[in-house]
């Protein structure tokens, strides 16, 4: 990458939108900007965006109005343009959540790939739509512009067969219905960070538990992913924000046979009326519900806490051990009491956190006796995408040297 030039990173998750500028020093990568819509969908969403010192340089809010996916995408493409300061685009790393069995690793996206991909809407529609739209634009608008794909699903690859495989007939299995995975870019950031915070943790039985509008868990030993709560879609595992995490299959097919419920209806039950927003009746936002004193926004709480201690027990019985938890996701790194709970209800692992340490918001939050180190570190899927699209644009430039 030339010194005048930038990577550009879209990660569009279900109720935000972040996007950065990276440019390179000293064959670094080196954050320019970076900025997110928040709130998407709930009538009170919000843009902030901060330059490389961290500090604010523009903020807008939507009072009122319900912002879409789309409407945040137009927002951010046009401050983004406006913020080039005379740069050149050298790529655009886009979040892409489902790669279905094609895609394991970051891929030029061109009008074929992406084809492929819009075929896959159906197994992540709160995502797959919304990653994907943007990278019709600009392949319309500005088609020289190399665009790299960069999937959820990626790291989850590695996975033993056994934690891949759904106990069905393999001529279900062959068309690719099975466990992938997700917050797989979230996770293998992690990954690559936890060691450069304490050496040991390389070879280590980690559970992450990526909590945010969509929340999984991951086990991830000796760097990468074992098992993951997410299976064939983002649906599955943990309650989410409006998602309901895993349920009975035979709920679907009541659902179908009894009540009568149309597919449509059945997929925006179990992805946009469940979860936080469902039991609590009152909203998807851990935020709200933490300042609520409704005794169904506690009782939500209480399931999503229930049922991560659920997930975490299985997570360490796939790696046989634990050897550390960290939280990361909007919730992972902010809320001090989910994270009290999951610990409190984790003392059978040996796990003990240090009160005064989660309350302030440090990165290692285990108290010194805690037989498992905890700590918090914030997600950062977009630099994992700017290191991929980097690698992707020296490569394209080599081989185009070449030729
Ligand atoms: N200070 C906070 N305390 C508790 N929850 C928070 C806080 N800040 C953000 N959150 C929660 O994080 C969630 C959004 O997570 P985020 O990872 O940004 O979303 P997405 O999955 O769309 O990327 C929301 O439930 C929000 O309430
Ligand atoms: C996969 C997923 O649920 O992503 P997000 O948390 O960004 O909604
Ligand atoms: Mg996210």
């Amino acid at each position: 990458m030339q010194a005048a030039e930038t990577i550009v990173v879209v990660n569009a998750g279900s109720s935000s939108i972040k996007f950065s500028l990276y440019g390179e020093r000293e064959g670094e990568l080196a954050l320019l900007m970076k900025g997110k819509v928040e709130k998407l969908y709930t009538g009170d969403a919000y843009f902030v965006a901060t330059g490389e010192d961290g500090v604010s340089v523009a903020e807008h809010r939507w009072q009122g109005a319900a912002i879409s996916h789309e409407t945040a995408m137009r927002f951010l493409f046009d401050f983004a343009h406006t913020h080039l300061d005379g740069r050149t685009v050298a790529a655009i790393g886009h979040r892409i959540v489902h790669g279905g069995t094609l895609f394991s690793a970051p891929v030029r996206l061109d009008a074929d790939v992406l084809a492929q991909l819009e075929r896959l809407i159906p197994l992540a529609p709160l995502h797959q739509p919304h990653n994907l739209a943007p990278v019709r634009s600009v392949l319309e608008m500005a088609p020289e512009v190399l665009q790299i794909g960069c999937f959820d699903t990626a790291f989850h690859t590695a996975q033993p067969e056994l934690a891949q495989a759904f106990a069905l007939p393999p001529s279900i299995t062959s068309l690719g219905i099975r466990r992938y995975g997700f917050h797989g870019l979230s996770y293998e950031y992690l990954a690559s960070q936890l060691p450069e915070l304490d050496h040991s943790l390389d070879k280590a039985r980690v559970v992450a538990a990526h909590l945010g509008n969509g929340a999984s868990m991951c086990a991830i030993h000796a760097g990468r992913s074992v098992a993951s709560t997410m299976g064939f879609t983002a649906v599955d595992g943990l309650p989410m924000g409006t998602r309901c995490g895993s349920v009975d299959p035979g709920v679907v097919l009541f659902l179908q046979s009894e009540l009568k419920m149309e597919q449509g209806e059945i997929e925006r039950l179990l992805y946009q009326q469940s979860g936080l927003l469902g039991v609590s009746g009152i909203s998807s936002d851990m935020r709200t519900l933490e300042a609520s004193s409704d005794p169904r926004a506690r009782l939500a709480i209480d399931l999503f806490v229930y049922r991560i201690g659920r997930e975490l027990g299985s997570l360490a019985a796939a790696l046989g051990g634990l050897d550390a938890l960290v939280f990361t996701g909007g919730i992972g790194e902010n809320s001090a009491r989910v994270r009290a709970a999951v610990c409190r209800d984790a003392a059978w692992l040996g796990v003990r956190i240090d009160a005064a340490a989660n309350e302030s918001g440090q990165a290692c939050i285990s108290a010194p006796d805690s037989a498992v180190p905890v700590w918090v570190l914030p997600a950062n899927e977009e630099l994992m995408i700017a290191r991929h699209a980097l690698e992707m644009q020296r490569k394209a430039q080599q081989k185009g040297g070449r030729a």
